[in-house]
């Protein structure tokens, strides 16, 4: 388990947490949640152990593509005497790879410079290490990045080019030579180890996703510290827009698109891309904005594979924002696609009432709206600012679909197609598909283990209180 420091630059209450951070001081009280007896350094050791050797974790993805990388190569020197001009390069990437198998509890930072890879220029973008780059990262064309190249982009990651700071890394602006506009993510917190482990979750995930809802990953640089290059979303973060001066800008109809947009990316990361992905950290800071308002969730830090035929994951280190966490994952440490759709119904909730996840006061919006929603008081709900001036069959929608996603039960909150069926006010089609064509609702795990535990209503408000106490008292 490890600790991180969360200062954003754009105030924030509702800031990525792990197990120690969320309860300020207590991790032993929480880590008795999921894992009781190992030290934090056993811990993560194990986790990280467990992740090499599961297929499914996108470390051990891409440790299995090393594999398939190495045998590749072994069999093209064997048909070729002749070493091409990227093969130094190339094994550079091999080296890094290897190192970072064989060292992830040791320092990296303690290996010789030679050890990271060799970048070529960002300009060779068809050379044959990116081609089998792109081969590991799902044969997608990504641009290699030399720290100089990120350098002249940036300002020399000058002050004024810093938008964001998150829990791992401070993003720059940046403009490359040809005039794209460009994000870098310099993963800047944590040790060596587990920056590298950072990058390699983050690279191994958001390389196979490719949705219009979805960042866009151009390449990335290992060179100093380690950096993912992104193409700017020049409006930032829904959340800074939300919660920040720029409010105005948020009308309802631009407010509607989000959602929507927001329910597509997150429905394609659950059913329609390559594997499902569970982003895990779901929430408006991790929403960015285009020039058009097109919503395009980023940071997948966290975010886990699950293979097809597990019905969820069980996490033993707690990490996530605080007021977005579903009932089942913050008492169990269960994850699944209906953990993303809680998180998704909090981000529901500010969109409608403009209220943050969690205020000033450690007050929750859901535990605020939630007696509004019940008495189905709509119009208490929406934010003062948007006044008159929003459609109410789209707010209606919205409401719905929040209302349901937020569920304590699992089983009861619709899955990511539904929820896009409901905020497009065609829940009619749901309704006659359901009986007929639909898949039957299956019962989870985690459905299961709540009922066995009759984990009434009640107990759900009180575990959340319980939450926000244990946070408030740290
Ligand atoms: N492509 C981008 N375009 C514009 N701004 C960006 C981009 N990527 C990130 N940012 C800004 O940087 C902030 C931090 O980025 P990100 O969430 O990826 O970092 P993180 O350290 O993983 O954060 P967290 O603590 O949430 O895990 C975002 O909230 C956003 O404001």
């Amino acid at each position: 388990m490890h600790f991180r420091d969360h200062k954003k630059s754009h105030a924030s209450n509702s800031q990525r947490l792990s197990i120690g951070e969320a309860f300020n001081h207590k991790p032993k009280r929480l880590s008795s949640l999921f894992a009781s007896s190992s030290s934090a350094h056993d811990l993560r050791h194990l986790e990280l152990e467990k992740e090499k050797e599961d297929t499914t974790s996108p470390r051990g993805v891409l440790e299995a593509f090393m594999k398939e990388f190495d045998s590749h190569h072994q069999s093209e020197s064997h048909e070729s005497e002749v070493s091409c001009p990227s093969t130094s390069a190339r094994s550079h990437w091999t080296k890094f790879f290897k190192l970072w198998k064989k060292k992830s509890f040791k320092r990296l930072g303690s290996l010789p410079p030679l050890s990271v890879p060799k970048i070529p220029k960002w300009k060779s973008r068809s050379s044959r290490e990116n081609q089998a780059l792109c081969k590991l990262y799902n044969f997608r064309s990504l641009v290699t990045f030399s720290l100089s190249d990120i350098r002249h982009a940036t300002n020399n990651f000058s002050n004024e080019n810093l938008i964001g700071r998150g829990g791992f890394a401070e993003v720059y602006k940046g403009c490359l030579p040809d005039g794209q506009l460009i994000a870098v993510k310099k993963l800047s917190k944590g040790t060596t180890d587990e920056k590298t482990a950072g990058f390699l979750s983050e690279l191994g995930v958001i390389a196979h996703v490719h949705h219009p809802n979805t960042a866009k990953l151009i390449g990335c640089c290992v060179e100093g510290e380690m950096q993912l290059v992104f193409e700017l979303s020049p409006l930032g973060s829904l959340g800074s827009l939300l919660h920040g001066s720029d409010k105005n800008k948020l009308n309802w109809s631009r407010r509607y698109k989000i959602a929507l947009g927001i329910a597509d990316g997150l429905l394609y990361l659950h059913e329609s891309c390559h594997r499902r992905i569970i982003h895990r950290d779901i929430k408006s800071e991790n929403i960015l904005l285009t020039d058009n308002f097109d919503p395009q969730i980023c940071d997948f830090g966290l975010a886990k594979w699950l293979p097809e035929q597990w019905t969820h994951h069980n996490v033993s280190k707690f990490e996530g924002t605080f007021g977005y966490f579903a009932p089942e994952y913050f008492m169990h440490g269960i994850v699944d696609e209906k953990t993303d759709v809680y998180s998704f119904g909090v981000l529901l909730l500010e969109i409608i009432t403009g209220h943050p996840a969690v205020n000033d006061f450690q007050q929750s919006v859901v535990l605020w709206a939630k007696p509004l929603l019940d008495a189905n008081h709509i119009k208490d709900l929406i934010d003062p600012s948007l006044g008159d001036n929003y459609d109410r069959e789209q707010v209606g929608c919205v409401v719905v679909t929040a209302s349901l996603c937020i569920d304590q039960s699992p089983i009861l909150r619709p899955r990511m197609s539904q929820v896009v069926t409901l905020l497009r006010g065609e829940d009619h089609v749901l309704r006659s598909t359901k009986a007929s064509r639909g898949r039957p609702l299956q019962r989870t795990y985690s459905q299961e283990l709540l009922d066995a535990q009759e984990y009434n209503s009640t107990k759900y408000l009180r575990d959340l209180k319980r939450h926000e106490q244990l946070a408030l008292a740290a």
